[in-house]
């Protein structure tokens, strides 16, 4: 088509259909710098994907402006997680956050009146037991609403050509026009070098919403995995609790730089100075507060913001209009004063406000913003932010210093190991340009098949392009690429470098890495925790076996801590979790989404088994009944591995010598590792063990893989209790809470649930108990201390690590098992 013909073919679809005005809120914050993109006739030729028109001028001046856009579109993008112990308001913040971006149209509230439920929470189950189960991607822009003015233009596309179908139904011969107008719109598009993006010259936050709960902790890991920077949400009334522990812990081994957000204001008895002195005492956070709240409890009006030295109300039916004022008279003292010692925890970590700080030079606004923002991103710093989600205060100030002070994906450093190289540890660019580098850190089953979450941290993705899976080494075509919102999604055509989006229908595994090809790159693993609680479970029905076993395979590849296998004796189905809640909502889930109802047997502690000295062996294997024989002989040593070893099984071939020819050698390390699959004490996994083969022989005819596999099985056993084996539990750290009137009634039913007291504070009228006990001895806790405590005591718990069983206990196991199996 003609230039000239497009153009006022455009122009008079674009007269006919205007773009609907939107009146964003006002906002007492910066404007945001105009959009470059925002012309009509680009958002027309855009369609939905936001293009952004570069120079037609020489080919490095087009460069030149290309980067200069990434660069731009990198420094307003954020990725972060909100995590935080269960019940912070994780959830009811986000909701807070997608409202006040325009992501959402109304407020929803977990386990709200209504019966909606929030929009992150978009399972069933979450809603109905009100707590968060998956995480959940979302993105959001904010200052400048341009969302708004996306989502318009995506409706005055649909407007054209819903009108289209009804003229061409009228006789008229629109849709032609239309598909002109589109297929021009392409050939220009690519003529003239425009790039389609998700809208990056806007400020863009992606955001996950994580679980609080312990048995969805991998929830929590994969987020943080890919997250640039993260909000710990902290409750002014319960303080730092154990899971805010256990997250501050996640987001420092990946290193992630985060900001506090002191939620709850408005309850009674919230206290954010001492929320904030647990946090620097029992976090070892060197954090300040970069606000001071104005009243508290049901006085909780507004902030004084200490940076800009300003006052905020959040007015409105939800909080939406923000109205900055003066400092009020009574507050300006208790301002200066925490303004200085702001001023003063950020110069002991930043040199350059340090040098201002000494000088007693006036510090302004915006250099201590900068300096917050350095001391941020180094993760020397934290910076404390307060309000209440639930009254709508304080969430806009949050998001803005989300933009100020957590890192875009530029500043954060990323590594990958290089395959070719024996996994040197390469640092990735971060940019558009560069080879493809994206990991996959979370796999859905989706309406329309797996969906696979991606973080892509170099390069640029496009639908229809070739991908290498390098995990393993498959060459996948990306059929559909999209952003999700939720249990949403909108479809996108690329997506670049610090960008977290979705694929459909490639096939993977969480944690495999893709890329373009050119390079053979993986990202370094994710850390995760070995389930500790297992249940029998079989479907009612026989006929259901198909959906069963579909919905299982399903969750196992979904979820890494869940895991599926077989009792060798019994042909049971066992499934293992990181808790009863865990695999209680996947039986549920079982139910629901497949339809089939399963029975499930008592749930029950995963043992392990190990060995505590060096054991020989020497094992011939000889079987002699008429044509060809088994032979195979193998000699050597089982040793426990050192403490803290990484792996759990090793295996050694110190043959010295050609005395078992070398294609036998893998036969006898599986016969090895699957000995150590089932220990001869109670029937669970041996770890921590590593074998070594010295010598051995073998016969010229009769030697085979299956006779020195059995020969290795049956040597295991053998040697296996001169190694001294032990059975070791699951001990979990619990953290419980309970006036201190029942506090010696709570503490003798740990003692006699075998548990180890560590720690006892005092919070206000409560006593805080943390203890180490045997999780086998805490099957119906939760009920046991609601009676102990007359409803008032709360726990939580989750794994420390596995340790040796008493004697005694271990007596108790294995005279169980000898029974149970004597019986069968
Ligand atoms: N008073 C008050 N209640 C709040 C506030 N924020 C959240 N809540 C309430 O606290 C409860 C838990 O909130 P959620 O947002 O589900 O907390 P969460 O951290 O996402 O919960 P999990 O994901 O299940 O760990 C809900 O009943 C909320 O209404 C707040 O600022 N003030």
């Amino acid at each position: 088509m003609a230039r000239s013909s497009r153009s006022s073919t455009t122009r008079l679809l674009y007269t006919l259909y205007s773009s609907p005005k939107t009146t964003p809120s006002p906002s007492p914050f910066p404007p945001p710098p105009p959009c470059p993109c925002s012309s009509p006739i680009s958002a027309l030729l855009a369609g939905n994907f936001h293009l952004r028109r570069f120079s037609s001028g020489s080919a490095a001046r087009v460069k030149e402006e290309k980067d200069a856009w990434w660069k731009e579109s990198m420094e307003k993008l954020r990725n972060i997680g909100i995590s935080a112990h269960i019940d912070s308001g994780k959830t009811t913040l986000t909701e807070r956050i997608l409202f006040y971006t325009g992501r959402i149209h109304e407020i929803h509230e977990v386990r709200g009146k209504d019966g909606v439920g929030a929009k992150m929470d978009s399972m069933d189950l979450e809603r109905e037991k009100g707590i968060t189960i998956q995480s959940a991607a979302t993105y959001c822009t904010w200052k400048g609403y341009q969302e708004e003015k996306r989502v318009a233009g995506e409706k005055w596309w649909l407007k054209v050509l819903v009108d289209c179908r009804r003229w061409w139904l009228d006789g008229y011969r629109m849709p032609k026009l239309v598909q002109e107008v589109v297929a021009g719109c392409e050939r220009w598009k690519s003529k003239r070098g425009l790039v389609a993006q998700g809208g990056g010259c806007q400020w863009k936050v992606n955001i996950i919403d994580t679980p609080g709960h312990v048995d969805f902790t991998i929830e929590v890991e994969r987020a943080l995995r890919v997250l640039d920077g993260a909000i710990l949400v902290l409750c002014s009334v319960g303080g730092v609790q154990s899971q805010s522990i256990t997250v501050d812990r996640q987001m420092r081994r990946y290193e992630v730089p985060r900001v506090a957000f002191i939620n709850k204001l408005d309850r009674m008895g919230a206290d954010p100075w001492k929320v904030l002195s647990q946090a620097r005492s029992k976090l070892r956070h060197h954090s300040s507060a970069v606000q001071v709240p104005i009243g508290l409890e049901e006085d909780f009006q507004g902030l004084v913001d200490l940076v800009k030295l300003q006052a905020y109300y959040f007015c409105g039916s939800s909080g939406e209009n923000v109205t900055a004022e003066e400092v009020p008279a009574n507050m300006k003292e208790l301002v200066a004063e925490k303004r200085r010692e702001l001023i003063e925890v950020v110069s002991e970590v930043d040199d350059k406000l340090a040098e201002l700080f000494l000088a007693d030079e006036p510090i302004s606004s915006t250099e201590l913003e900068e300096a917050i923002r350095r001391a941020t991103i180094a993760r020397k710093f934290i910076p404390v932010f307060m309000g209440s989600a639930f009254k709508n205060k304080g969430v806009q100030p949050l998001l803005d210093g989300v933009l100020s002070y957590l890192p875009c994906p530029i500043e954060v450093s990323n590594y990958a190991l290089d395959q070719t190289k024996q996994e040197e540890k390469v640092m990735l660019s971060g940019t558009p340009v560069g080879p493809l580098v994206a990991l996959a850190f979370k796999l859905e089953e989706g309406r329309f098949g797996q969906l696979t979450y991606l973080r892509i941290y170099e390069g640029v993705i496009k639908k229809g392009d070739f991908i290498i899976n390098i995990n393993t080494g498959k060459k996948i075509k990306v059929p559909r690429l999209v952003r999700m919102h939720s249990n949403e999604m909108e479809d996108i055509q690329e997506a670049h470098a610090g960008q977290i989006v979705a694929v459909f229908g490639v096939d993977c595994a969480s944690g495999d890495t893709f890329t373009d090809g050119s390079v053979r790159y993986t990202m370094t693993s994710m850390n995760v925790p070995e389930p500790v609680m297992s249940l029998a479970v079989s479907p009612v029905s026989k006929d259901s076996g198909g959906q069963f076993s579909k919905a299982l395979n399903r969750f196992q590849r979904e979820d890494p801590t869940f895991r599926v296998g077989l009792d060798a004796e019994s042909g049971q189905t066992i499934i293992s979790g990181m808790g009863e809640l865990h695999l209680d909502i996947y039986v549920e889930r079982i139910r629901r989404e497949y339809k089939v109802d399963a029975t499930v047997g008592k749930p029950r502690v995963n043992f392990r088994e190990t060995v505590t000295q060096r054991a020989e062996f020497d094992y011939l294997h000889k079987k002699q009944t008429g044509g060809q024989g088994q032979y195979g002989r193998v000699c050597g040593y089982v040793e426990p591995l050192p403490h803290g070893s990484p792996t759990k099984f090793e295996f050694e071939n110190m043959i010295v010598g050609q005395a078992i020819p070398s294609n036998f050698i893998p036969a006898i390390e599986k016969g090895f590792r699957e000995a150590a699959n089932s220990g001869s004490l109670i029937g669970h996994p041996v770890e921590n063990v590593r074998v070594i083969l010295t010598d051995g022989a073998s016969h010229a005819v009769d030697s085979s893989e299956l006779a020195f596999k059995l020969a290795a099985i049956y040597a295991f056993r053998q040697c296996y209790s001169a190694a001294r084996p032990v059975i070791l539990e699951p001990i979990m750290l619990v953290e419980l809470k309970a006036p201190t009137e029942f506090q010696g009634t709570v503490t003798g039913d740990i003692n006699k649930r075998k548990g180890v007291i560590v720690g006892n504070d005092q919070d206000g009228d409560d006593s805080v108990i943390t203890a180490h006990v045997p999780l086998n001895n805490m099957f119906g806790y939760s009920t046991a201390l609601r009676s102990m405590t007359q409803g008032k005591g709360e726990f939580t718990m989750e794994y420390k690590e596995h340790a040796p069983v008493s004697q005694e206990v271990q007596m108790q196991l294995v005279n169980t098992y000898k029974a149970a199996k004597a019986a069968e």
